[in-house]
């Protein structure tokens, strides 16, 4: 199966070429710049078309959600417009698309967790362009949307990796503590991902297609995300910075972040068997994964 993947230095492409080597029936095929790039419409088709796959999966976006804010067309055109060629082009080799979409498309203010019938209601440009995109490729049929949330790897920029390096150089490290979510291994992710493609190439079943969520079970605020990876690097030798709990109103940024956006992932469960291993486990692999390519490890005393 070939399976053709938008962007080649995202999280979500890497993780997938690090989970297909274990799977000899699988071809990933990453498409970039300038062979693809999405704010260049006309670039799609014939990108795609190109690879000759069997199923496409739209992982590259527009993910810099403050400077989303300002620039706006950039990321309707990336996030909107570009899902829509990607569903039409699918559409016409008869092929499935999964596009990747954000817990962000939600306001954040439901209690618990939301599922696929909660209506979304965007607060940042980000999610907004995301939702966008989400219903021009419902709007065709046969193809997957998936969200998933927080995700992070040794890929690619995250959450994590950013509080790794605050650790490497900070002694007092401030985070947000009223805003939950789903933290979520882009390499678990990626692992699911090729049973989906799979489920999808051999079997027409419309209970397959649609909307769904997928994260890790478990809730965290960013906060809970930071101590989690300051306890599992102290473990592993390195210096464990002060963490101090704040409301989002001390840590101002362009974009607004949804204070709850929990997804309730029973859905996919029910239709393909699929769940993610819980983020406490995943995390400590991706540490660990990360520190063996890492060469300025803080020797311990
Ligand atoms: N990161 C997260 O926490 C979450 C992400 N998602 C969604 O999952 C998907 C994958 O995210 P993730 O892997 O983290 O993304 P990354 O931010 O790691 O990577 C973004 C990718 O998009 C590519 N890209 C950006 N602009 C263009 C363009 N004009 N033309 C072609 N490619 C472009 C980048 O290209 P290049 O390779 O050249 O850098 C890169 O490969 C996205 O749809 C995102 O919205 C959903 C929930 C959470
Ligand atoms: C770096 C940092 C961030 N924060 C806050 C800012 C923000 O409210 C929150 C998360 O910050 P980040 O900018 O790293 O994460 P953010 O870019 O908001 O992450 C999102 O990315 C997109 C692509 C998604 O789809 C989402 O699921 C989500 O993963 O943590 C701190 O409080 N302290 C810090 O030191
Ligand atoms: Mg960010």
């Amino acid at each position: 199966m070939r399976i053709a993947v938008t962007g080649t230095g995202g999280q979500v492409v890497n993780a997938l070429i690090a989970a297909a080597q274990s799977h000899s029936d699988i071809e990933i095929i990453p498409i970039g710049r300038p062979q693809l790039d999405l704010s260049r419409p006309d670039s799609i088709a014939p990108a795609i078309i190109a690879t000759k796959p069997d199923v496409v999966l739209s992982a590259a976006a527009y993910t810099a959600v403050d400077q989303a804010e300002s620039d706006t067309n950039m990321a309707e055109q990336i996030n909107a417009m570009a899902p829509a060629l990607l569903a039409h082009t699918a559409s016409a080799l008869n092929i499935p698309l999964i596009h990747l979409s954000t817990d962000y498309v939600f306001d954040g203010l439901k209690t618990g967790a939301y599922d696929e019938t909660d209506t979304p209601g965007p607060i940042n440009v980000y999610g907004r362009t995301k939702r966008a995109g989400e219903q021009a490729v419902l709007a065709a049929t046969g193809h997957v949307v998936l969200r998933t949330s927080w995700l992070y790897s040794p890929y690619g920029h995250n959450f994590v990796k950013t509080m790794y390096w605050l650790a490497q150089t900070h002694d007092e490290v401030r985070v947000v503590d009223d805003q939950y979510g789903g933290p979520t291994s882009a390499l678990d992710l990626a692992n699911a991902l090729l049973t989906v493609c799979a489920r999808l190439h051999n079997d027409r079943d419309p209970a397959l297609r649609g909307l769904f969520h997928l994260t890790a079970p478990g809730s965290a605020s960013w906060a809970d995300l930071a101590d989690a990876v300051f306890t599992d690097l102290a473990a592993r030798g390195m210096r464990r910075p002060h963490l101090i709990r704040i409301p989002s109103a001390q840590f101002p940024t362009a974009a607004q972040r949804p204070p709850n956006s929990r997804l309730d992932c029973r859905k996919i469960s029910q239709a393909y068997g699929l769940a993610l291993p819980p983020w406490r486990h995943s995390l400590m692999t991706c540490l660990d994964e990360m520190m063996s390519g890492e060469p300025h490890r803080k020797e311990t005393a």
